[in-house]
């Protein structure tokens, strides 16, 4: 057995549409800005597999410089993660992420987010989330961070 951690953070900018764990949320004013969705979770999700896998992390895999990766969603480099981890010879026993930040308010979420997850994974996927208590960077609502564990056999 291998396990592998991953950890991603991205910025809230005004206006953009928030992604997390592969859902949209359409109430939240500010969305999590980068060159891909910018789901933070599944980005996380995926340093894990490809870390516990030794495959790289997400920037080897999905150069900001790949055109095809630009605006790609969560669920899109989940499902293809799981693929390459396959293709090298590892089964995905369990994935667990954690969210971390103000908003959005994930608890009523847990459930269709986890789903949502383990379809495109194939795989189990637990999602927690938590605040900073009004600290640091997620909790002056700067941005979003995700943490996640991978097990692969
Ligand atoms: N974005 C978030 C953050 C937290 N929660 C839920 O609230 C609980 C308490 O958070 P603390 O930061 O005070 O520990 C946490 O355990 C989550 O259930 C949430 O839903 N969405
Ligand atoms: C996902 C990729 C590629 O689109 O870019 P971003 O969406 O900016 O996300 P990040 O987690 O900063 O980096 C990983 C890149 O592979």
């Amino acid at each position: 057995m291998r396990v592998g951690i991953g950890t991603d953070v991205h910025r809230l900018e005004d206006g953009v549409p928030m992604w997390v764990a592969g859902l949209h949320f359409p109430d939240e004013t500010a969305g999590l800005a980068g060159h891909s969705d910018g789901d933070v979770a599944a980005h996380a999700a995926c340093d894990a597999l490809f870390g516990a896998a030794g495959l790289g992390d997400m920037g080897s895999n999905y150069g900001t410089s790949e055109p095809e990766w630009a605006g790609a969603s969560g669920v899109a480099f989940l499902t293809e993660t799981a693929r390459r981890v396959r293709a090298a010879g590892f089964e995905i026993g369990n994935v667990s992420v954690q969210i971390i930040g103000n908003r959005p308010r994930f608890a009523a979420h847990r459930e269709h987010a986890q789903r949502v997850m383990a379809e495109a994974l194939g795989a189990t996927v637990t999602v927690t989330a938590t605040t900073t208590d009004g600290l640091g960077l997620t909790g002056r609502g700067e941005g979003v961070a995700a943490v996640a564990v991978a097990l692969l056999h």
